[in-house]
């Protein structure tokens, strides 16, 4: 899968994300602090990030910054994109089951690498519920 990540700093897990995402063998597009060059404030990277899964440039994002709020807000403003923020693995698991998100989005001052591998694990083996009332609430989102 090609997946996008933007962080705003180095620190905490941002770079065991993309080593992470590789190992599993995903394609990464890097934003912010992860490419050298781009603005690295959490607002644009992650706008980046959440606009390549909006454009087609992207299957999913995991985007990033200290707390993970900002970096959630921002990809959320971008049509088309449902980002969970998430700190352990069952949030993220019920983020793809019911919410059918497609941005993750980490808080890299509070995510170990042991509870970021678990958030991974549970994401890529998520899989979006066929429930109708999950369904209903899922398109719902799109005329809000
Ligand atoms: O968590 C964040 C936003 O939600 C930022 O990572 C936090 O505000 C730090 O940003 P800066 O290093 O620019 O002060």
């Amino acid at each position: 899968m090609r997946i996008s990540v933007a962080a705003d700093s180095r620190d905490g897990v941002a770079e065991r994300v993309v080593t992470e995402l590789r190992r599993r063998g995903h394609e990464v597009i890097t934003h912010g602090a992860l490419d050298d060059g781009e603005r690295d404030d959490w607002a644009w990277a992650c706008e980046l990030a959440a606009r390549d899964v909006a454009e087609g440039r992207a299957e999913q994002a995991v985007v990033c910054c200290w707390t993970g709020t900002g970096a959630s807000i921002a990809a959320n403003k971008v049509p088309g994109v449902r980002a969970a923020l998430c700190a352990d693995a069952y949030t993220a698991g019920g983020a793809r089951k019911w919410n059918d998100a497609n941005v993750l989005a980490l808080s890299l001052r509070l995510t170990s690498d042991v509870v970021l591998d678990e958030i991974l694990d549970a994401w890529f083996a998520g899989r979006p519920s066929d429930d109708p009332a999950d369904l209903a609430n899922i398109s719902h989102l799109e005329q809000i």
